[in-house]
């Protein structure tokens, strides 16, 4: 209590500290406001800079701390260095130095040291400080509960003792969004948060294990680590829809993280190409699927257009237009019946030297090489001529004694250079612009929708593809139908032959639920960034979308040959009843995944609550039980969404306040949440209700996947309701 006083005290003074600078920065800066208008001196401008960067500073130390006062720090380890003694370093989420003695009063979480606190291990233990590793001896590790500024218990770990923090933070009521989980990351996790930075990652893991919420720290920890080097607007997020940015969107500022790029590939490719597209909703093929029930058909085309086949087609179309483009080259470049460039040196600059460029960055480079080149001949093209005709008229000033003849050459050639000169002059403004004329730049959209509709051009791209093959790929296409999987192909051509602008051209790109990708979007992204630091997490499990996406790991791990591949077994989420459940449907499974270690929690087993049609009345009384029991969010889970919209409408009617959700909605805890499965994927509730009427879940790749989904979304309670076990695949 003593040590949380004391640190609390030091917190006010800092803080009243630097309210007080805030306001002398403010007045400062408004001083020189005032100036810059009398006297628009420059020093006053300086005055402005200096202070505004203050005023930021001050601002961002003052609300770090006023984010954390009344819960300075979480941990604390007894920790001794080499030589040096002993110390208690107090572990929280931003770190606070005393302004004179310079002992650390917090350590931030995302520090090297802190390390230790996650590792695991008492003892002798490392650490890294880039990339070199400093000792230590670990003696003991205490976790506090703070609330409100005040301590209500600690205790000591090792690694026998239960984690109670964790257990606490578990058993907690979900709140609508995510949290950060600072205070009780597990060291599996920490390894993956920590891996290294300038590397790939790919994660595999079991639902609830923690994927979303580590790749959410593992960007904190990444601005603490590189922040130097890396602007956050260079750093992307990839979520799966716009519902899911939602459901994350609290937790990066409450890590510390703002101003980075949320987005769903879709918009991202969209916003970066310029081309704007009129996209199918990619559920709704998902639900057609799934309401077909049918075994997807060989030559799938969402398969086939998220294959790299699919890449060495656009590699060859690339290719075709290059070819198209360098032939332009035959030509020389002249002025007048001078030959400036030889095309054929322009051609190899474009083939070969630029070749590392996208195309039209290569033209414009040769442009470049083009104009000076003219300029710097042309000079001498203009001297030797003027020399020319200077000498010529010289010599019929001499060469004739008859005055008409030396009168009429010596007009001749002075008339001659005064027209000729200016032309060429002229000409020499216009050159550079008339050779470059020939190349013209395409349309992405409309080269990449000739691929898809101009059969002639096709059969040469594709000649692998059988008749029937190419004929439906031309089929797909009619009426300017624009899917998903057209996406990468769109960015892809984008990147190869405009490339991609630096404002879009990110970083370091974090994905969740990865497995909804397909190989070639992913290698798009790739060519497009020309970088390979992606951090990606997901679950194959989960891969409701695999009639068009990824189905194993492989094929990822060789497109990132430098990736650490890491796997998560264990559940933090679910019950152990309730993770016995969805372990029968993932035991169902043809990926043969491990099954799911839940964390020692227990709670009530499912019930499955038999009813041979949908009944609202039913499902009130469920929803009111849970409600009972403490619990807020709650969702209703169904297979479709036709059948979420009718369960919806129909609980409506029953005066049941229900929200139906979509996309675009705002995640709201007071509500029973309707939702189909694919749209519940990444998100949690404290209880879930999975009914099924209309479509029962069969025992097919696709219906086992959505039924996985649906039962690992709850945390504490689960319903089955329906017309029998069967329904759920259970018996
Ligand atoms: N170390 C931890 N301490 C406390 N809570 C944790 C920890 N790890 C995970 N959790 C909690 O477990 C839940 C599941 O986490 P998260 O949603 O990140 O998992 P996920 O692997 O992305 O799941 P899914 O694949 O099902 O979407 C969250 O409520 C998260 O806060």
């Amino acid at each position: 209590m003593e040590r949380l006083d004391y640190t609390r005290n030091y917190m006010e003074d800092i803080l009243r500290k630097s309210q007080e600078d805030l306001l002398s920065a403010n007045t400062k800066i408004k001083e020189s406001m005032a100036n810059v208008e009398y006297l628009d001196s420059s020093d006053s401008f300086i005055n402005i800079l200096t202070n505004s960067r203050f005023f930021e500073l001050a601002r961002t130390q003052k609300e770090s701390l006023e984010a954390v006062r009344q819960k300075p720090y979480f941990a604390r380890i007894h920790f001794q260095r080499p030589e040096e003694a002993e110390e208690f370093l107090y572990i929280g989420k931003t770190s606070l130095i005393h302004s004179e003695t310079f002992e650390p009063i917090i350590v931030d979480w995302r520090s090297p040291v802190a390390n230790v606190y996650y590792d695991g291990r008492l003892g002798d233990v490392t650490y890294c400080v880039r990339d070199e590793v400093y000792s230590g001896h670990l003696y003991s590790k205490r976790q506090y509960k703070i609330e409100d500024g005040t301590l209500l218990s600690f205790q000591d770990i090792d690694l026998t003792t239960n984690d109670e923090l964790l257990q606490e933070a578990l058993s907690g009521k979900a709140d609508v969004r995510l949290t950060e989980i600072v205070a009780t990351i597990q060291a599996e996790q920490n390894e993956i948060i920590r891996a290294h930075l300038r590397q790939p990652i790919l994660v595999q893991g079991a639902a609830g294990s923690g994927k979303t919420t580590i790749a959410l720290h593992r960007i904190s920890y990444f601005l603490y680590t590189m922040g130097e080097h890396f602007n956050p607007q260079q750093l992307m997020i990839l979520a799966p829809n716009k519902l899911f940015i939602e459901y994350i969107g609290e937790v990066l500022p409450e890590l510390g993280v703002d101003r980075i790029c949320q987005t769903t590939y879709a918009e991202y490719v969209q916003n970066a190409t310029g081309i704007k597209l009129k996209l199918q909703d990619p559920n709704e093929l998902l639900e057609q699927i799934i309401e077909d029930n049918a075994p997807l058909p060989t030559f799938n085309i969402p398969k086939v257009k998220g294959s790299m086949e699919y890449k060495t087609i656009l590699d060859r179309y690339i290719k075709l237009h290059e070819r198209n483009l360098a032939s332009l080259f035959d030509e020389d470049v002249f002025i007048e019946k001078y030959r400036i460039m030889r095309g054929s040196h322009l051609k190899k600059l474009f083939l070969e030297e630029f070749a590392y460029m996208p195309i039209e960055k290569r033209l414009e480079r040769i442009k470049k090489v083009v104009q000076t080149e003219v300029k710097r001949k042309s000079k001498a093209v203009l001297d030797s001529l003027n020399a020319r005709y200077d000498e010529m008229i010289g010599k019929a000033l001499n060469g004739f004694r008859d005055p008409e003849k030396r009168k009429r050459n010596v007009t001749r050639f002075i008339d001659e250079r005064d027209e000729r000169i200016p032309k060429i002059k002229a000409e020499i403004k216009s050159t550079v612009a008339n050779y470059m004329r020939r190349f013209e730049k395409v349309k992405i959209k409309t080269m990449y929708r000739n691929l898809l509709t101009d059969r002639v051009l096709l059969r040469e791209l594709a000649p692998e593809w059988s008749f029937e093959e190419q004929e439906k790929f031309i089929r797909t296409h009619a009426r300017e139908k624009w899917a998903l999987e057209d996406l990468a192909a769109i960015y892809y051509l984008h990147a190869q032959i405009k490339g991609v602008k630096d404002e879009w051209k990110m970083k370091v790109v974090f994905i969740d639920e990865v497995q909804d990708y397909s190989l070639f979007q992913l290698a798009a992204l790739k060519t497009g960034l020309e970088t390979d630091m992606f951090t990606m997490v997901g679950d194959l499990a989960q891969g409701i979308h695999s009639y068009r996406s990824l189905t194993e790991w492989d094929s990822v791990l060789k497109l990132f040959p430098r990736a650490n591949y890491f796997t998560l077994q264990k559940s933090y989420r679910t019950t152990i009843e309730i993770m016995e459940v969805a372990n029968k449907v993932l035991a169902k499974m043809d990926e043969n995944l491990p099954l799911v270690e839940p964390v020692v929690r227990h709670g009530n087993p499912p019930t499955f609550v038999q009813n041979d049609e949908f009944n609202p009345s039913k499902i009130r009384e469920i929803y009111e039980a849970i409600r009972k029991n403490g619990h807020r969010s709650i969702a209703l889970i169904c297979k479709t969404s036709d059948e979420a919209a009718y369960f919806a409408e129909t609980l409506i009617e029953e005066n049941l306040d229900v929200e139906l959700l979509t996309e675009t909605s705002e995640l709201g805890q007071s509500k029973l949440l309707v939702l189909p499965s694919h749209l519940a994927k990444g998100l949690e509730f404290d209880a879930v209700i999975v009914a099924a009427f209309s479509f029962p879940y069969n025992d097919t790749p696709i219906d086992r996947k959505l039924l996985y989904v649906a039962l690992t979304r709850a945390m504490h309670e689960l319903y089955l309701v329906g017309p029998s076990e069967e329904t759920f695949l259970l018996v």
